[in-house]
């Protein structure tokens, strides 16, 4: 770099793993995520640059697939959180013996909504209390059992964490055919995604803000003996208020009462992001003062509007405490001086979440965000208690609503209202005369198990795609099912179409008589004609039949 650094320079470089040699070297302004990204790109558009990012590993050719080495053997539901073990759900909710899996009995999937390289997450909403949750489902079965610890520690290091408002909330983990499942408060989106989709929220005052809530929720876990060791904008959530929540804790760790570091000898522990990495994690020194190093690498990220390098000589530098000036130098005096305690290489004169908390430049801030935070939450539970209001009180009107309708139609059912009987009365007149078949064959007088629904079926049939206004929970498609199933499967006269054929023929004999028994013939055929018996306008059968009988 050709910048003036401006901190001391350790002499030994950092070894570097590997693999990361190829990866990114040094500091660049960070490429957006376009939103048009994702669909296919149009013949006008240029043609895309050549990747320079690896390509993926050939498929391993010496081995079977390791789906073929472990059978999917479903494993029964197993509760791995203590909130599931103490109260699981009641069996009206969670029934084992049923056939679905306990994420499909106790939760409504609104969709995915995020993946990453362990999981996939989902929005539920539970039918247990209604709340809308993230359930992250892991993508593969466990390959055994180190691959199934590792997992499951997630949970629990998770659940172990005291409940803080810049932590993301934990709800409940369980295990089922191979995979875990981690219930957690939902989120909006996650913070790296969030600076990419929206870049006019990155810059110093967001960053500013990031901070004071991310030092809170490092605070809290350090305060309670844990550190994290993965701290990185992936793995900070922003909820709609716009608050930050850290989660993802499978690299998380509990240290020994009053110590803030561990060596490597003391567990077996794994390494977090190369790019906002401690470099005493290389030198196998595990604690808090990584997380407050990791924050100070993504705030930089944030303030700067940077991509950090994964390795090379920009990533050694900035572990020496040389920062980018190039870029920082835009930033002002207060975050300079911030991002120089938080990526000090020494980690005795790195500052503490809880020393940074002290300084006068965050502590005015801190107390500004809060307000601001308390104020938007405010306004959004006011909105969402005003909107649950509402949809109470639409619930409401709709069950008065039906209360009234069942109450007209119990008295409906017993004497028909007039209208009814007026438009009975008019189909009958179309039959009058002595010929007309249905008054005596299809309703019989006093057949109470025919008559009631039949002229019910027929009446509705008919008023079916007419102007008027349809009776209150009128079933239209099932009139047609009943009607179809009527003719169809019932022992009745009615549905045997040799009844019904007589009829028919004796109607058809007298379709050359007059235009009305020609009208006639033609609705029992159509009644009788079980596959093409479609509900029809009255107006239109007639029109049909009219332009039927002109020459
Ligand atoms: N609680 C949540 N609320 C809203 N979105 C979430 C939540 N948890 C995860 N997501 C979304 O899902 C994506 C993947 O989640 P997450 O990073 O936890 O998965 P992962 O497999 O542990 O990833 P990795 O191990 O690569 O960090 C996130 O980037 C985020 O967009």
């Amino acid at each position: 770099m050709s910048a003036p650094h401006q901190t001391s320079v350790v002499s030994t470089p950092l070894p570097l793993p590997t693999h990361f040699s190829h990866a990114q070297q040094s500091f660049s302004l960070k490429k957006r995520r376009c939103p048009c990204s994702s669909s296919s790109s149009s013949s006008l558009s240029p043609p895309r640059p050549l990747s320079h990012s690896l390509p993926p590993r050939p498929p391993s050719k010496g081995c079977p697939p390791l789906s073929r080495v472990f059978h999917h053997r479903p494993t029964p539901w197993t509760p791995l959180s203590r909130s599931l073990i103490e109260s699981p759900p009641p069996h009206s909710v969670y029934n084992p013996s049923r056939p679905q899996t306990f994420f499909d009995q106790c939760f409504t999937n609104l969709g995915l909504i995020g993946r990453g390289s362990f999981g996939e997450v989902f929005k539920v909403v539970s039918l247990l209390d209604g709340c809308q949750y993230a359930v992250k489902r892991s993508v593969q079965r466990f390959r055994g059992e180190v691959e199934r610890a590792r997992s499951i520690a997630e949970a629990w290091n998770h659940e172990g964490l005291h409940p803080h408002p810049y932590v993301l909330g934990f709800i409940a983990a369980w295990e089922e055919a191979g995979h875990l499942y981690i219930q957690t408060e939902l989120c909006l989106t996650s913070l790296l995604l969030y600076a990419e989709e929206t870049p006019f929220h990155t810059g110093e005052t967001s960053a500013w803000m990031y901070l004071c809530d991310m030092l809170s929720a490092l605070d809290h876990l350090h305060s309670h003996g844990f550190a994290h060791l993965d701290i990185k904008p992936a793995n900070i959530f922003m909820t709609k208020s716009g608050r930050l929540k850290l989660g993802d804790f499978g690299l998380l760790i509990k240290l020994p009462t009053g110590k803030r570091e561990i060596k490597t000898e003391e567990a077996d522990l794994q390494e977090g992001d190369p790019r906002y990495m401690a470099p005493e994690l290389l030198r196998g020194e595990y604690g808090t003062a990584a997380d407050i190093f990791s924050l100070g690498v993504s705030i930089l990220e944030l303030a700067c509007n940077i991509e950090v390098p994964k390795g090379g000589d920009d990533w050694q530098q900035l572990r020496m405490g040389h920062l980018p000036a190039e870029f920082t130098n835009a930033l002002s005096e207060d975050m300079q001086y911030m991002l120089r305690l938080m990526l000090n290489p020494e980690t005795c004169k790195r500052a503490t979440a809880q020393q940074l908390l002290s300084l006068p430049s965050v502590c005015k801030r801190k107390w500004r965000r809060q307000l601001s935070l308390c104020i938007i939450e405010s306004f959004l539970s006011l909105f969402h208690w005003s909107q649950s209001l509402l949809t109470a009180g639409w619930n409401f009107i709709s069950s008065l609503n039906l209360l009234f309708t069942s109450v007209y139609e119990t008295s409906s059912t017993g004497t028909p209202p007039r209208e009814r009987w007026e438009r009975d009365a008019d189909i009958s007149n179309i039959y009058s005369d002595s010929e007309s078949p249905i008054p005596d064959y299809v309703f019989p007088p006093d057949d109470p198990e025919h008559s009631p629904t039949f002229t019910h079926s027929v009446q509705e049939c008919i008023s079916v795609g007419s102007t008027s206004t349809p009776l209150p929970n009128t079933q239209i498609n099932d009139t047609h099912t009943s009607l179809h199933s009527k003719y169809t499967h019932s022992p009745s006269r009615i549905h045997s179409s040799s009844s019904l054929s007589p009829i028919h023929h004796s109607s058809q004999h007298s379709i050359t008589d007059s235009p009305c028994s020609r009208e006639r013939s033609w609705i029992i055929a159509e009644l009788s004609d079980k596959s093409n018996f479609e509900p029809k306008n009255l107006l239109s059968l007639f029109d049909e039949a009219t332009l039927e009988s002109k020459p």
